[in-house]
């Protein structure tokens, strides 16, 4: 059994969904997950209270959340010291082609380099469309891009392209490897 502080961060709440569904499957295999969002965290929030610990942010425009970023430069040593896992979720990670699986896969990349983080485990996990969530413009450029890409393009619906037997697959490895 360990202590798992999963710290997320989130712009339109897919990234929280999956966060969630990984600290359901840790807990089910008897681990203590702890969820976090990485921008209201408890001022007394430390990484030495954990025993192993899950970030996952999602790519708006290119990059991740810039206060994801600054948690993991923040805490790179204690990161770099215990299990870690970080997950990426993207639109590009949906597209399905070699050449948009790279490009999701740079962007990881790029973020741990950015970063100094070498964590043990890493994911880039297909995200999601929500229509529902975004003001006009924000739903016109998502519709072009989403064109471009393949993707759903009535703006009525949302779209979820996440696997979720990946995310729990990937949440279950980590598990089984910390104990
Ligand atoms: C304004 C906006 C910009 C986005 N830019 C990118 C991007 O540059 N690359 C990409 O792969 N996905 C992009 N996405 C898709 C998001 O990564 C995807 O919707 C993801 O599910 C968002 O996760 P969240 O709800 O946790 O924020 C963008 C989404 C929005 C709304």
């Amino acid at each position: 059994m360990a202590r798992i502080a999963l710290v997320y961060g989130t712009t339109e709440g897919q990234t929280a969904t999956i966060a969630e569904r990984m600290a359901d499957v840790l807990a089910r295999a008897g681990h203590e997950p702890t969820l976090y969002h990485a921008e209201h965290l408890p001022a007394d929030f430390s990484l030495s209270d954990y025993e192993a610990v899950v970030v996952g942010a999602s790519v708006h425009l290119g990059s991740h959340q810039e206060y994801v970023t600054r948690f993991v430069a923040d805490h790179v040593d204690d990161l770099n010291r215990l299990p870690a896992a970080f997950f990426s979720v993207s639109l590009t990670a949906a597209e399905g082609s070699d050449e948009a699986w790279a490009t999701a896969r740079s962007l990881l990349e790029d973020f741990l380099a950015e970063t100094g983080w070498e964590p043990d485990a890493t994911a880039v996990v297909p995200g999601a469309l929500k229509y529902s969530q975004y003001g006009t413009l924000k739903r016109f450029v998502m519709k072009r891009i989403a064109k471009r890409a393949g993707g759903g393009t009535d703006t009525s619906q949302n779209y979820e392209y996440t696997d979720w037997d990946e995310v729990e697959s990937f949440a279950a490895a980590f598990g089984d490897a910390l104990d």
